[in-house]
């Protein structure tokens, strides 16, 4: 899925990952297989171990905050662009703590649920780029699915290096701030629905006769291979559905199945958890 475009306007972009934990970190392995050079990688996490660990497995240039105050003021001093990838609730001390570090180009991306670009915006110096992203951790493989929200002083070139760079590892939608809740609802979040359903697949298979083991790796494979068609160009969910669906067969009684249950009904409700989830993180953090 590599983009080769992406990778020739991004290639000198130095790059700073603030917080590099399970999503920072997938956008961070993803971008570097999709060809960016490591050595213009600056990584931080909280302990020196997680540094080392981090720089061995990658490549990057890993600091740990507890070995330094100043880490994340080195990481972002070179930067074109910073990915900040702490929780929501340290997203804005995070801002602050940095602003005065940044060179006045640089695109501040945030991956946090909730946080809003006025917020993130108050906190910075005035006209810093800003860029709110929800991104998911299948960029970790070059399968991630992004929606990207520009802030008020983010020119055309900027954001589109941010796109290239979140392109070379998956499908980018840029939409306006007050989408990126349903973009959470339906693709940030969304890998764990999957993986829910994953786990169901298997403890039914255990439920129904199968061995522990067995059924994990047949309800993974078949997860993982539904994944890969879907992700054919122009592939089509529903027609790949009525193509393993034979008429009056199996998969009919157990979709059948499904839609008694009211499966439509549930994740839409879910889903709309989700999006409340998100409008209260807002209200709680957002100030
Ligand atoms: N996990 C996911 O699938 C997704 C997460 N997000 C967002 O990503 C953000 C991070 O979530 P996760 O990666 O799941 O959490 P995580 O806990 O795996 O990663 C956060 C990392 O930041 C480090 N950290 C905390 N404060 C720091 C600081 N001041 N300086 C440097 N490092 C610091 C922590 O030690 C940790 O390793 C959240 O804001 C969340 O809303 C967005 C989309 C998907
Ligand atoms: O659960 C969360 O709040 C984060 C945001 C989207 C996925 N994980």
């Amino acid at each position: 899925m590599a983009d080769t475009n992406a990778q020739n306007s991004t290639a000198d972009l130095n790059l700073a990952f603030l917080g590099t934990g399970s999503m920072n970190g997938a956008i961070m392995r993803g971008i570097i297989a999709a060809g960016h050079d490591p050595a213009r990688i600056t990584a931080t996490v909280r302990t020196p171990s997680k540094a080392v660990a981090l720089a061995e497995e990658t490549g990057v240039n890993a600091l740990a905050t507890e070995d330094s105050a100043e880490a994340n003021l080195e990481a972002v001093a070179q930067a074109d662009v910073v990915f900040l990838g702490v929780k929501p609730v340290g997203i804005l001390e995070l801002c602050r703590e940095i602003a005065g570090a940044l060179k006045p180009t640089a695109a501040v991306v945030s991956v946090a649920a909730g946080i809003t670009v006025g917020a993130m915006e108050a906190a910075l110096t005035s006209g810093q780029p800003v860029v709110r992203s929800m991104p998911n951790t299948p960029l970790t493989v070059g399968l991630g699915a992004v929606g990207v929200a520009a802030g008020s002083s983010i020119d055309e070139a900027t954001l589109e290096q941010v796109v290239a760079l979140y392109r070379g590892a998956g499908v980018v939608k840029v939409v306006p701030e007050d989408k990126i809740e349903a973009v959470t609802a339906v693709s940030g979040s969304g890998p764990a629905y999957i993986f829910y359903m994953a786990e169901a697949m298997a403890a039914a298979g255990e439920k129904l006769g199968l061995d522990a083991d067995t059924a994990r790796e047949l309800a993974a494979a078949t997860v993982a291979g539904a994944g890969r068609m879907l992700a054919e160009p122009d592939a089509d969910a529903a027609q790949l559905r009525r193509n393993v669906t034979s008429p009056n067969g199996t998969t009919a009684a157990a979709l059948e199945s499904f839609a008694q249950s009211g499966l439509e009904e549930m994740v839409l409700t879910a889903e709309t958890a989700c999006v409340e989830r998100s409008k209260e993180l807002t209200r709680e953090l957002s100030s």
